[in-house]
């Protein structure tokens, strides 16, 4: 598990290091000028270039980001390569630190430039602004990154591609594309998401020395899971029975609508669950008893009327966890199934789907569900159009600023909030994880019930909801990479998602 940080984080990490712990600002400056340099020689070097004939443009600005520029030219230069430095903006503006490294570039006889063509450089370093980018870009600076876009050149930026705002990844009127970022010792949230991490590409997250206590010191709230994190997945003993590993309950799919909760179910087991049981209107009884025979089956007729309470208490009481939702609908039977949940339901529930569009029009459920909820109980699955009817918040307005609107959002409603996009964001309201596993072949029916059902797996055998929250959606997206065959994410199922989960979990 990995940090995350706003800009503002990052600055206080810098002012941390500087000021409290001493390492002076051009220490730092020197390390990640180096980093970046060392990318370069390595880019130039998996390409086999001869260094002489390589000409590298490093567009600086006149901030600290220009600074490190032109640390990364002289660098070069020292090396063999032929960089120059184009400057941009009014050198009697530029920070200490930049004013500092021109003077050694110059002394150097680097080459610095106010205007070039940019079609001479097989290399180009963006190092115009990084996190202390502040406003939308225009005039020259805008004229200049549009110039960059268009070459044939490798671009490498350095901390984040000019122009991406870091705190939400958004582009500032323009934004360099690169082909790798340096960044510098922690990744800013706007470079993976979207669509900042397009814009960073292949990212480094290069050391340059800052303390773990300076990283400590801004408790980052912000995290990505990683590979080595697999050892979330809950212990299985070796002296076991399926009692120890949770009963989940499946409240889902109408008629002609048997694969939702089909998928959810077949989900959860293949993540671990011991029992799950699918309760589901009779006519859905053959095909789910042929799909799937390990799942049990709990069948309601619709034209029982209203009258469900007693037989869903009974499976209430039998789950330990329950999800309802999936394939559900939202006729009237289906609101009695979710009011019953939401008032006896002593166990961690999942909202999915129609489940979650039932709360959205009925405000007496809403209310039921405040008045219920005591935390640490529900989980919501949203995707975006759902949660904007959820909220009535727009959904430009939710994507703005996906992060906090998701920690916002599960601290008001004292929920786990799975908010799904091509960048998941999961928060209990205290801390939030975006996922960065996943492909674009996810974006097909079914995908999102495999998700509900390995969450659901999880819980069952015992993870917090936070927890089973945040692997749960890393792990439906390592599931859907595993199962890409070169690089064919269109013929990507739901179903494939569940074979890749075979491979996938693994210690
Ligand atoms: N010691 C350290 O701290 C270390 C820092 N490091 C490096 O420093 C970087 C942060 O440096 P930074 O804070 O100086 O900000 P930076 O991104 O260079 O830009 C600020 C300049 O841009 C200007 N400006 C902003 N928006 C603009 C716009 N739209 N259009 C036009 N101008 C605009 C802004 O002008 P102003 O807003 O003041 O008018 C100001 O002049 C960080 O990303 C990392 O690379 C590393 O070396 C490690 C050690
Ligand atoms: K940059």
């Amino acid at each position: 598990m990995k940090p995350l940080v706003t800009k503002n984080e990052m600055k206080r990490v810098d002012g941390y290091s500087i000021e409290t712990i001493g390492i002076p600002s051009a220490v730092l400056m020197e390390k990640a000028a180096m980093s970046v340099a060392e990318a370069v020689r390595d880019y130039c070097l998996r390409k086999e270039y001869s260094y002489p004939q390589q000409k590298i443009l490093v567009v600086c600005g006149t901030g600290n980001n220009g600074g490190d520029g032109v640390a990364v030219a002289r660098i070069l230069n020292e090396w063999g390569f032929l960089a120059s430095v184009l400057l941009l903006g009014e050198e009697t503006k530029a920070t200490e630190e930049t004013k500092h490294q021109l003077s050694i570039a110059r002394r150097l006889e680097v080459e610095i430039q106010h205007e070039t063509d940019f079609n001479e450089y097989t290399i180009i370093v963006d190092a115009i602004f990084g996190i202390g980018l502040s406003r939308e870009i225009t005039g020259n600076y805008r004229e200049v990154i549009e110039k960059i876009n268009q070459t044939k050149s490798w671009v490498c930026s350095v901390d984040i591609p000019s122009g991406i705002h870091a705190d939400t990844g958004t582009v500032m009127g323009v934004a360099v594309k690169a082909d790798l970022t340096v960044t510098f010792g922690i990744k800013k949230i706007g470079m993976v998401l979207y669509p900042g991490c397009d814009y960073a590409n292949r990212v480094i997250v290069a050391d340059i020395g800052f303390p773990k206590k300076a990283v400590e010191s801004v408790c980052p709230k912000v995290f990505y899971l990683e590979p080595e994190d697999k050892k979330m997945l809950p212990e299985r003993k070796k002296d076991s029975n399926k009692g120890m590993y949770g009963r989940v309950l499946i409240i889902g799919g109408s008629k002609d609508m048997s694969g939702a909760c089909y998928l959810s179910a077949k989900a959860a087991y293949r993540t671990g669950a011991g029992l799950v049981k699918i309760m589901t209107e009779e006519t859905n009884r053959i095909i789910l008893q042929t799909q799937l025979p390990e799942a049990l089956l709990a069948t309601y007729k619709i034209e029982d009327g209203l009258d469900l309470k007693e037989t869903v208490l009974k499976e209430l009481n039998w789950a330990t966890v329950i999800v309802i939702g999936p394939g559900l609908g939202t006729k009237k039977h289906a609101e009695e199934l979710l009011k019953t949940v939401l008032e006896y339901a002593l166990v961690p529930v999942i909202i999915d789907a129609d489940a979650i569009n039932l709360l959205a029009q009925n405000q007496y459920l809403k209310e039921l569900f405040q008045s219920k909820n005591r935390g640490e109980q529900f989980i919501f699955t949203p995707h975006l159009k759902e949660m904007s009817r959820l909220s009535g918040d727009s959904i430009d307005k939710i994507k703005a600023n996906l992060v906090s609107y998701g920690m916002e959002y599960a601290k008001k409603e004292k929920i786990c909030l799975v908010l799904k996009d091509a960048r998941t964001i999961i928060s209990d309201g205290v801390v939030a994880y975006i996922n960065c596993s996943g492909n674009n072949g996810m974006s097909t029916g079914g995908s999102g019930d495999v998700l509900t059902g390995i969450i659901a797996g999880l819980l069952a055998q015992k993870a917090t909801l936070l927890e089973a929250g945040a692997f749960g959606v890393y792990l439906h997206g390592l599931a859907a990479d595993r199962e890409i065959l070169e690089g064919n994410t269109y013929s990507l199922i739901a179903s494939d998602i569940i074979k890749g989960l075979k491979k996938e979990i693994t210690k």
